[in-house]
């Protein structure tokens, strides 16, 4: 079992890069190899943890999960505790993370995630991650002078709530830039205004002309970058980065430990945490938390039409097919996998509007580890194997837009978790349903966590209530996506305004913005250009102000 002064380390999810620090994982973001880092091992919880920890704050749970994924030599206790600390003091709440009970009789619970500073789950790692960043540059800069300092290019793309949580994690921060990628039109009016009306000369907001996965695409291009590399010290705030899944490991716990105060909660009953997925960032904390012992039944994953889990978990197959687009062009290749063309769906759950869930490579890389290694084998040599296997998935993925797992592969992946799809119509009847239930005093869900809404109805069909309780996740607030919940509330249009639109968004969409435009066609080379002139531009404005 790992202590609080050992020494986690890292390798990569396809096999190329190993024994890497905290530090290291945290500031490259992605492996050289193009795999995502995980911890060499799942710490296990201490024997003691559920007495121990049931009454911690969420600072001191959060710093009790860190310490043992992050060594006191490489961050000392105190300033640990400094980070989260100051990390946390911009949420609305103290309690950070509150869970609330939306359904006494279900057993169906809230895990409210948007009290944090842009009103979404992200908030939660971000503000963290954005510290770190910065305790690292200064560790790293002390005593170095203007271009010898070390200069962070952080480069993310969004769907809307990464980026703007990035964006106020990072504005202002001193040896960082900040370049945020969303699809032009396709993130909500708030999203849009949160991100580009920040002024502080470290932001750059890129517009692109295509979808969320072509942004994606875009900074993991711009990571396997030899050119760009040599030259700017590139940065992630995707849940590609593993400070964000170790930040959200918390709030699992702490919700956890919330329920287990409730009187309806037996010491028999088990636990479902739902989870409305897109880039399965969130979920794979859960994984995390699961693995380490949390006692939770089952993760339930809630997508919307772009359904691509779903179907795996249903049939093992993994294929970005065009359901929704126009027919493949290749139809059917020679191994069944459909040719894929691309077709993103738009939904009213905008955030999760993902073709490729990028996080689901960290979970391949585990459930390769545990069926195709035989325990003959060594360790390193597992390691290894499960690395092959996830670069094979990956190629394949790329080349021929799907691959398929055996069904030892998938009883693994069922082992932990489950999934649903829930459409737009049923999300448009989720807000009204709960909305208008006596019992949730005109509780008003955001359209991605009425997506959890709705598949924790359906898991309390199969793990029923009394013994099964639900905590479903509520990943934003629901101003940010006035489209659904103004389809969903009473017909007035003065409602949103007055009742749901907090005080921080008011005026939002009046200021002023700045943004730059990038044509899909000019691929990452394109963005390339800009970031590097934009990075030169601050840089050298930042020396004339003498800063
Ligand atoms: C509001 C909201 N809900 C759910 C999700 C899905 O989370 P994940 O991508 O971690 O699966 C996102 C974005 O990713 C989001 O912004
Ligand atoms: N929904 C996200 C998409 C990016 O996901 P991430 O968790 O990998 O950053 C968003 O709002 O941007």
């Amino acid at each position: 079992m790992a202590s609080h002064s050992a020494s986690q380390r890292y390798l990569s999810t396809r096999g190329g890069s190993y024994d890497f620090s905290f530090e290291e994982v945290v500031l490259k973001g992605l492996a050289a190899d193009g795999g995502l880092f995980i911890p060499e091992e799942v710490p296990s919880l201490p024997s003691d943890w559920a007495s121990k920890w049931q009454h911690l704050s969420f600072e001191d749970l959060a710093f009790e999960i860190f310490s043992l994924y992050i060594s006191a030599a490489e961050i000392p206790p105190a300033d640990l505790k400094d980070i989260i600390r100051r990390s946390y003091a911009t949420f609305r709440t103290k309690h950070v993370t509150p869970t609330v009970t939306l359904d006494k009789e279900k057993n169906i619970h809230l895990l409210e995630l948007f009290h944090g500073p842009t009103f979404a789950f992200k908030d939660v790692a971000l503000q963290f991650l954005g510290n770190l960043f910065e305790y690292f540059l200064v560790r790293r800069n002390k005593g170095k002078e203007g271009r010898n300092r070390e200069h962070l290019t952080v480069i993310g793309a969004t769907s809307g709530d990464t980026g703007s949580a990035a964006i106020y994690g990072l504005r202002g921060k001193k040896d960082v830039s900040v370049f945020i990628m969303h699809p032009h039109g396709k993130v909500s009016a708030i999203q849009e205004a949160q991100m580009t009306t920040v002024m502080d000369a470290n932001v750059h907001n890129l517009a692109v002309d295509g979808t969320f996965d072509d942004c994606q695409d875009f900074v993991k291009a711009l990571f396997a970058d030899p050119e760009i590399n040599k030259t700017h010290r590139l940065a992630a705030v995707n849940s590609i980065n593993w400070a964000r899944i170790l930040a959200q490991i918390t709030y699992y716990f702490y919700s956890y430990f919330d329920l287990t105060r409730q009187p309806s909660f037996l010491p028999a009953s088990t636990v479902r945490f739902v989870v409305p997925t897109g880039n399965f960032g969130d979920i794979l904390a859960g994984y995390f938390a699961k693995r380490m012992g949390l006692p939770a039944e089952k993760l339930v994953i809630a997508t919307n039409e772009n359904d691509i889990l779903h179907r795996f978990w249903q049939s093992g197959k993994y294929e970005k097919q065009p359901v929704y687009g126009k027919a493949a062009e290749g139809g059917l290749q020679e191994d069944g996998v459909k040719a894929h063309e691309g077709g993103v769906k738009e939904t009213l759950s905008p955030a999760m509007d993902i073709l490729v869930s990028s996080n689901f490579e960290r979970l391949l890389w585990f459930l390769s580890y545990e069926v195709y290694s035989t325990n003959g084998d060594a360790v390193s040599q597992r390691r290894a194997q499960a690395g092959d296997h996830v670069k094979n998935w990956l190629n394949d993925l790329k080349s021929k837009g799907g691959f398929g797992v055996n069904k030892e592969i998938l009883d693994a992946a069922q082992k932990d978790f489950t999934s649903y799809r829930v459409s737009d119509d049923e999300v448009i009847e989720t807000i009204k349903s709960i909305f208008g239930a006596p019992s949730s005093q005109h509780y008003i869900l955001d359209p991605h966590s009425a997506i959890g809404i709705h598949a924790s109805y359906r898991s309390a069909e199969v793990s029923k209530p009394p013994s099964t309780h639900h905590i479903s996740l509520a990943t934003a607030h629901p101003a940010k996506f006035n489209n659904a919940v103004e389809r969903a509330l009473p017909d007035d249009k003065t409602y949103f305004e007055e009742k749901v639109l907090p005080v921080e968004f008011k005026g939002l969409e009046d200021k002023p913005r700045r943004v730059s435009h990038v044509k899909k066609a000019d691929g990452w080379e394109g963005v390339r250009k800009v970031v590097v002139a934009e990075v030169e531009a601050e840089l050298q404005a930042a020396e004339q102000a003498g800063k």
